[in-house]
């Protein structure tokens, strides 16, 4: 197995005072909605599993903040995936602390969509294991507290749908048997205003322009009030506005106690809230630390990063080699 570079065996990655204060403030639950993740009780199969809702409610009992703060929230290692016979994953390992932003970073084809579908378990590892919330993937049940945005999607099912019908879709993993209560409803609008599209919540998303629909999105994730958030190039394709409300509303999550794990081709105005960078190159792990630098970088020969889902001129993140 071709193991990551010696930076990713790393046990204990740098973590800004700004996270660490973040995930202490998590500890106080009090700084959830009412409504969000920590306060409500879980689904059947949820408590039936007793997998990671109990374990978080014990580590909440614990009041210990660093026990809670120590445990990963995603723990990748040794991850090994191969998409039809190409390895794609190499032993990968990385782990994002609860409170932490985490960018995925690195070349096309470097293996970062793999890694976050395999960390949802989109992608069957051929090899090492994955961890949610302290509980190994196979037996993860308790996926109200994960969003996932996916990369290079449209809100359009071909169905006509309004913008609040699809983020609504986002509440079901949190919604009763039967109708969505108040709470749910009240989430949902939430949703809607934090993407600031609550203007358009009952036009069609076939009307909303790609950055729109990026927003519907990200606010389809958010309805479910999750604790963890993993998107995949969630500012590819999206016009200067929306970027600037995307990064305004990832704030106000990274504010509540919201971990992240996201992959991007450029730190953009997501930069100051980017505490800590994985790349990847070749499906190994070559960088797991501060985020690069892209002043400087970008001079360097090879730095292009061509977006093939974005017409035009290859963009530049300074973070390739
Ligand atoms: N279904 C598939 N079958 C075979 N190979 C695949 C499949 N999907 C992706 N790959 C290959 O796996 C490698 C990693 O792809 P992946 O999408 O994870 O890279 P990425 O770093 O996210 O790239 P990008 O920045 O272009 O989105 C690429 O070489 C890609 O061609």
């Amino acid at each position: 197995m071709n193991r990551p570079a010696a930076v990713s065996e790393v046990p204990e990655m740098a973590i800004s005072a700004e996270s660490a204060q973040r995930a202490a403030a998590r500890q106080d639950a009090t700084t959830r909605p009412a409504t969000g993740a920590g306060s409500e009780p879980r689904d059947g199969a949820d408590a039936a599993s007793g997998d990671g809702a109990a374990e978080r409610t014990r580590a909440h009992d614990a009041g210990d903040p660093g026990k809670t703060a120590a445990a990963p929230v995603i723990a990748v290692r040794g991850a090994t995936a191969t998409l039809g016979s190409r390895p794609v994953l190499r032993g990968i390992d990385f782990h994002v602390r609860s409170g932490e932003v985490v960018a995925l970073l690195g070349a096309n084809g470097s293996g970062k969509s793999t890694a976050v579908r395999s960390v949802i378990g989109q992608i069957p590892l051929t090899a090492g294991e994955i961890s949610l919330f302290s509980t190994p993937l196979r037996r993860f049940r308790d996926w109200s507290r994960v969003g996932y945005v996916p990369q290079r999607t449209t809100a359009e099912s071909g169905v006509p749908a309004t913008v609040r019908e699809v983020v609504s879709a986002g509440r079901l993993s949190r919604t009763r048997l039967g109708w969505p209560t108040k709470a749910d409803r009240a989430a949902v609008g939430r949703a809607i205003e934090l993407v600031g599209l609550a203007d358009r919540a009952k036009d069609s998303v076939s009307a909303l322009s790609g950055g729109q629909h990026q927003r519907v999105l990200i606010a389809r994730a958010l309805a479910a009030e999750p604790e963890l958030l993993i998107m995949d190039e969630p500012m590819a394709g999206v016009d200067l506005a929306s970027q600037e409300i995307l990064a305004a509303t990832l704030r106000e999550q990274v504010a509540a106690g919201t971990t992240v794990l996201l992959v991007l081709h450029e730190l953009g105005p997501l930069e100051p809230l980017i505490d800590r960078a994985v790349v990847l190159r070749d499906g190994c792990v070559t960088h797991d630390g501060p985020p690069p630098r892209a002043v400087g970088q970008h001079a360097l020969p090879g730095h292009d990063h061509v977006h093939p889902h974005a017409a035009g001129e290859p963009l530049r993140t300074g973070l390739l080699t």
